[in-house]
């Protein structure tokens, strides 16, 4: 992939929001023309916040600047194995930032949680959820790989996405859609994720980060050799211009990389 990631930087995280609203429904609109639904992938962390805010801000009326939730298909980029209700689980976050907020008026999103029946084997979890996958993309035919319309990701002061961690295995899996990983070094240990190629493979992808304690590793990511084997920066290297990365001042200071002025 030859053409490098676009980079934002907005001064504040409301600013990040707005434009971060304006690229998820640029999104929306082009997925709604190709086939009538949007399916997403959602990561945990600080994600859901700068998402709540953008999609829950009042809309200007149009067609074009409304979240159509009542189309919206929404996946985990990654999950802990834990119960939903669970204060480290990504569903849990999302549904307490976003879903419980989302007003009646504006419908409701389908939302794919993992079975909770199968958190004792995070080999069958994931297995369940590549199942579930295959069951939403492929329909009655196989296909190779899912293809997310949009997937949103976080990255974490490592410079790791979904729950792939530096130098980890997980980064070669070349065939599951969703892997288990059971040695995570941040907790909890137990956890699955999509892997590589599904990431690298959707139609868009788009990182949040903002403020000061992400300066350090987005400068590595975006501006080092050494930063483009961190799993965000196989992304970037992977994906390259269907990658967004939506950031504040705070999170880009003293950063080369070429910033975007417009979507
Ligand atoms: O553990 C996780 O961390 C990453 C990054 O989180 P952040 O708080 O630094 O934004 C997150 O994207 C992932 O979904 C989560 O499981």
């Amino acid at each position: 992939m030859s053409k490098s990631p676009n980079l934002y930087s907005d001064s504040s995280v409301d600013e990040v929001a707005a434009r971060l609203r304006k690229y998820v429904l640029n999104c929306q609109k082009a997925a709604l023309s190709r086939h009538e639904k949007f399916q997403i992938a959602v990561s945990g962390g600080s994600l859901p916040a700068t998402l709540s805010k953008a999609l829950l801000a009042p809309d200007d009326g149009t067609l074009d600047d409304k979240p159509q939730f009542s189309k919206w298909e929404i996946f985990f980029a990654d999950e802990r194995a834990v119960p939903l209700d669970h204060e480290d689980s990504n569903y849990g976050l999302l549904k307490k930032d976003l879903l419980d907020k989302i007003p009646p008026t504006s419908g409701s999103p389908q939302v794919f949680p993992v079975n909770v029946k199968m958190l004792d084997n995070t080999q069958e979890l994931a297995d369940q959820y590549q199942e579930t996958l295959m069951s939403s993309f492929a329909g009655k035919d196989s296909v190779r790989l899912p293809l997310f319309d949009l997937i949103l990701l976080g990255c974490g002061p490592d410079g790791h996405t979904c729950s792939l961690f530096p130098g980890h295995d997980l980064l070669r899996e070349t065939d599951a859609w969703v892997a288990p990983i059971e040695d995570s070094p941040k907790p909890p240990q137990r956890r699955i994720t999509l892997t590589l190629p599904v990431v690298t493979h959707a139609f868009k992808i788009a990182f949040v980060a903002t403020g000061g304690g992400k300066k350090d590793i987005l400068k590595k990511i975006l501006d080092t050799d050494e930063g483009r084997s961190l799993p965000c920066g196989l992304v970037n290297e992977q994906a390259g211009e269907k990658v967004s990365w939506f950031t504040d001042a705070a999170a880009t200071e003293g950063i080369s990389h070429p910033r975007r002025g417009s979507l």
